[in-house]
Parts: structure tokens; sequence; C-alpha cells
């Protein structure tokens, strides 16, 4: 059997928190998480506030330590990965991408920032590579020149994702990104994701409740509560007969909401 892209095996993510001299609490946010994902496809993790769904986007970026456990990349453990090849292989699109980008900055500076960090490629080479991502996310060339601010916050999220893929990443963690958008933003970005999936192959992790999305990008769901993986479940499953209470509820305000605008 072929070896699943990103194995996550029982990881853990306990946070320290020093109250005062002799005092030490602890938080055990994410507790023995597993799930395996392949090429091309997509695992969302939906739960209630405080779940553990942002520490474990960021436990996958390797921007949080592990307290135990292990995540293979095409089986190598990621703990003995160069540390550069890591931030390229799986990226994260944080939660208000529009907010990561510098203002007074242009936009292919910021878009090529990656390539010049973790790559040594020549400027020739940097270029073209600016350029073909930017018309993969759907800009022009002449967007390079831009600053933030003169492009529209869709414009933006696609320089967000230009940053990402620049260095080809394996993995794009999409940490509750796209919960401030519209639905005309979000169906071209269901659109343009599923095309990206389609011609590089990314495997992808949508962390949040953006239920349109996940029925249009995502094959499995996970659904975490107290750091725990409660459900495990197909969203063909998860929409037609939903488990857990939590996800009873979460289904019942999307028919709700999606019927109020039909
Ligand atoms: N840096 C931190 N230090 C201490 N505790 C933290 C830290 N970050 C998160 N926590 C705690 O860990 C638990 C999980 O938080 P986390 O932000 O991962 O959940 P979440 O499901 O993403 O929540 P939300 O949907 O509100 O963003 C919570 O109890 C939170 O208070």
């Amino acid at each position: 059997m072929q070896t699943p892209l990103l194995q996550v095996k029982h990881i853990s993510k306990t946070y320290k928190l020093n109250k005062g001299w002799f005092k030490r609490e602890s938080v055990e946010a994410v507790k023995g998480v597993s799930f395996e994902l392949n090429r091309a496809h997509t695992v969302a993790v939906v739960g209630e506030a405080g779940s553990g769904k942002s520490t474990l986007a960021h436990l996958l970026a390797g921007e949080l330590e592990l307290t135990s456990g292990e995540i293979l990349l095409h089986g190598q453990n990621l703990a003995t990965t160069e540390r550069q090849q890591r931030c390229m292989d799986i990226r994260l699109i944080p939660q208000k991408p529009s907010q990561s980008l510098n203002p007074r900055q242009r936009v292919g500076d910021q878009v090529i920032a990656p390539l010049t960090m973790y790559r040594t490629l020549s400027q020739e080479l940097r270029q073209q590579k600016l350029i073909s991502t930017l018309r993969d996310v759907g800009l022009l060339t002449e967007h390079a020149e831009y600053y933030p601010n003169m492009l529209s916050s869709s414009q933006r999220l696609r320089v967000a994702l230009a940053r990402a893929l620049i260095v080809d990443p394996e993995v794009l963690v999409f940490d509750q990104t796209l919960s401030a958008m519209d639905v005309t933003m979000r169906a071209q970005l269901v659109n343009l994701l599923s095309s990206l999936q389609q011609s590089r192959g990314m495997a992808y992790i949508i962390i949040g409740h953006q239920l349109s999305m996940i029925r249009h990008l995502a094959s499995e769901v996970l659904v975490m509560q107290h750091g725990e993986v409660i459900e495990r479940t197909t969203v063909a499953t998860l929409f037609s007969e939903p488990q857990t209470d939590y996800t009873q509820r979460l289904m019942h305000a999307y028919k709700e909401l999606t019927q109020g605008s039909s």
C-alpha cells in the first residue's frame, strides 16, 4: 500500500502557564490527535471555540512544538526534517490573510520573500516563478508593482495565497481563513482552490466552520472537542447523518442559514 502524504500520529500539545511564584497550570489544548491525508485530498477540522483547532493548525505548520506524537510527510518524521524544508512543505494561511501583508511593501516583493528566504535561485528564475505564481492565483503580472491597499480584499487574499504557493508546498493549512469572507468571495475561492489542487496535487487542511466550502472541497471531516477528535466522518455523512450533539447543532444552523438565504 502507498504511504499517505501526511501521517499525524497521536499528537498532543500542552501549554504551560506560569501563574505567580509557585503556581503552574497547564492546558491540554490537543490530545492524541491522529489522521492521514493523501495528495490532492482535503480534510476539514471543525469544533467549538477552544476545542484546539488553531493549536492543531500551528502544530501542523511547525509553528508550535509538539508535546508528544509525530507528524510524517512522505513517511519521514518532520522532527528530523531540516527547518527550511519543513517551512516550504507545509504552509499556513492565517485567519486574516490581508493583515499578514505589509502595506508599505510592493506585492511582488512580498510574494517573492519566502523564495529568497528558503531557496537559492537566480534573479531571472525568481522573477519567472513570481509571474507564474501570480497567474496561478488569478492575478496579473502588473499586480507585482501594486501596494496591498490598491487591491480588493479578494485580490489581497490571492496575494497571501501566492506567498504560500511560491515555494511549491505539499500541504496548505487554512486556519479559519475563510470565516470573514462574503459569499461571492468564497465561491471564487472554492473554484480557485479546487483548480490549484488538481494542477498541483496539494493536500488541504481546512480549519473552521465554512460548511459551504467544506462541502465542495473536503472528503473527510474531523470534529474536535476539548482537544480530542470526537467524530471522524465523510462529508456526505456529516451532512446527512451528523452523529454527535455538536455536529447536529452545526448542521441545523447551516440548514437554517442556507434555507433562509435561498
Ligand atoms: N498560547 C496559549 N497559551 C495558553 N493556552 C492557550 C494558548 N493558545 C490556546 N490556548 C488554550 O488552548 C485551548 C485551545 O485553544 P485553540 O485556540 O487552539 O482552540 P480553537 O478551537 O482554535 O478556538 P477558536 O475557535 O476560539 O479559535 C483553549 O483552552 C485556549 O484557551
